[in-house]
């Protein structure tokens, strides 16, 4: 899905032309635009209505005002004012790419091409023009010379191009920025010339300095594969990690170490010999010249690979539960987290994250440790107290029955679960077969991948705020309970009656998940 990018030629279809009235013959003349907006420069317009108009002059303001609407989001105007194409339309289209009309089904895959910044071209002779400098012991009517002419600078080699890294980043939260650009290219290394100016000082280098890298930033919980082989290249958890993944080539040869290696002394270019102001200690570059290659030689191509990233949220518990069970609303009751909440399916299309909220008594303990870690003066283990007071719960778009074969929203979202530890399972005991709806999500995660059915999970029936939802939970625990263990995998840890909207279970629930967390 992530390679179906917006087809710039694809702007109307024959299915989109019949609902309106006239049938549209488009050439595909089409020019992109700075844009990026499609605009047909010029089409044929074959319905009767069109060839009336371009027969009667009367009706061709009309026409050009009227504007059809083809699909969605492109705009048809009919423009007769364009000379020499009467009848002639534009077309411009607004159409979005896929990825902004449907983040949800984009915003956790990508497919892009990184190409590393080709290397620079290395120094020739001509450009590496002796200096002039005025002397200050000039004076008339002396033998001193007014200018003296130092000896030309060395000329330099090309420096590598940028490199290409990627980044874990904790404020990025989506690879939906990666669909807006399908090839990512890092700047061309600087040519030999370049070496005087490429560094602030005007100190004059032999080796052109490296490019800057382009880094491409990536939420947490990212996984980089190669596209062909499949081969894992990186996993990125932490933010700050990062990884390389496309170098630079390597910068040309400047003329006078390609001669140097040619090992011809005699081959001194515009006359010069290594006498005559050279240094010799310069070093010797490994990179194989050719014979006879003393000119300079040209920067190497930078690696180019296809690469697949695909996100699986790093989270430490997560919610499920069937649309509209309240998920959302009990992550919004025990985190800081402000997800979309209302009263129907399939509200939650992307996963959202929260941290729990610790106990008053724990709070101050765990501020410390944050300010500590700030300091830098933060030890392993309390890192890992940290993160054992402060789980992360993720919200993810409801299940129904038939989502492991890709039913509702399909099954790519519960692949999200892969990272968590232990998930909380919400039910509404105000809907018609609680027990039930249960044992329908817990059959699809272990359609999905049977050992989700095995890590363990608090069970909470939510909207016992609902008087006789509430008197249902005795009842309904006992048919949990007597539920085949084959079919919904471990019994709950916990089985706690809930309300997100009075907050009824929050504190408990939050401690449960606590206990979840892996001891440090
Ligand atoms: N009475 C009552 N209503 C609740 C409770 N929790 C959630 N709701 C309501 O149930 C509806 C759905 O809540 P959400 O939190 O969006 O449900 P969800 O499970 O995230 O739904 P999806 O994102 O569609 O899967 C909203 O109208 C909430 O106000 C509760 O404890 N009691
Ligand atoms: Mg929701």
């Amino acid at each position: 899905m992530a390679s179906s990018f917006a087809s710039p030629s694809g702007f109307v279809s024959s299915k989109s032309s019949a609902s309106s009235t006239p049938r549209l013959r488009i050439s595909t003349r089409s020019r992109r635009s700075k844009s990026g907006n499609v605009k047909v420069v010029a089409a044929n317009f074959t319905s009767k209505k069109a060839s009336s108009s371009s027969s009667s002059p009367s009706s061709g303001k009309k026409q050009q005002q009227q504007q059809q609407h083809t699909q969605k989001g492109e705009v048809v105007k009919f423009s007769s004012s364009s000379k020499g194409r009467r009848g002639g339309l534009d077309v411009e289209s607004k159409r979005t790419s896929p990825s902004k009309d449907q983040p949800h089904l984009y915003f956790d895959e990508a497919v892009i091409i990184v190409s590393g910044g080709k290397g620079g071209d290395g120094e020739t002779f001509k450009k590496a023009k002796p200096k002039v400098v005025k002397n200050s012991k000039f004076k008339r009517g002396t033998q001193q010379a007014k200018f003296i002419e130092l000896p030309s600078a060395e000329p330099a080699d090309g420096g590598i191009g940028g490199s290409i890294y990627i980044v874990c980043d904790r404020f990025t939260d989506s690879l939906l920025h990666l669909h807006e650009r399908k090839e990512w290219r890092a700047k061309r290394g600087y040519h030999g010339g370049a070496a005087e100016y490429a560094k602030p000082g005007r100190e004059r280098h032999r080796v052109a300095p490296e490019m800057e890298p382009l880094c491409i930033k990536v939420p947490p919980g990212t996984v980089i594969r190669k596209k062909r082989s499949g081969e894992l290249i990186a996993d990125l958890t932490q933010p700050g990690e990062r990884v390389l993944i496309a170098r630079g080539g390597n910068g040309g040869l400047a003329a006078r170490r390609a001669e140097k290696v040619a090992g011809s002394e005699s081959m001194g270019l515009g006359g010069r010999t290594k006498k005559e102001g050279y240094a010799d200690d310069f070093e010797i570059s490994t990179v194989e010249v050719e014979s006879k290659a003393w000119e300079a030689t040209k920067g190497e191509d930078g690696e180019t690979m296809q690469i697949e990233l695909l996100m699986r949220v790093v989270a430490d518990i997560g919610l499920v539960g069937l649309p509209n069970a309240g998920k959302s609303s009990i992550l919004k009751a025990i985190t800081k987290a402000s997800p979309e909440i209302a009263n129907y399916p399939f509200t939650t299309l992307m996963p959202n994250l929260g941290v729990v909220n610790t106990q008053k008594d724990e709070e101050d303990e765990l501020e410390k440790l944050l300010k500590m870690a700030d300091n830098g003066e933060l030890l392993e283990s309390s890192d890992a107290k940290i993160k054992s007071q402060t789980p992360t719960i993720a919200d993810l778009p409801g299940l129904i029955a038939g989502a492991h074969k890709g039913k509702g929203l399909g099954r790519a979202f519960l692949r999200h679960l892969r990272r968590t530890n232990a998930m909380v399972c919400v039910v509404d005991a105000s809907s018609q077969d609680p027990a039930g709806d249960y044992a329908t999500v817990r059959e699809e995660l272990r359609l999905y991948n049977p050992e989700y059915v095995i890590r363990p999970h608090v069970l909470c029936f939510n909207k016992c705020d609902v008087e006789w939802a509430k008197l249902r939970v005795p009842e309904l625990i006992e048919s949990v309970e007597s539920m085949d263990e084959e079919r919904v995998g471990s019994k709950p840890v916990k089985i706690l009656a809930t309300s997100a909207v009075d907050g009824t279970g929050m504190e408990e629930l939050a401690k449960e998940l606590a206990k979840l967390m892996p001891k440090s």
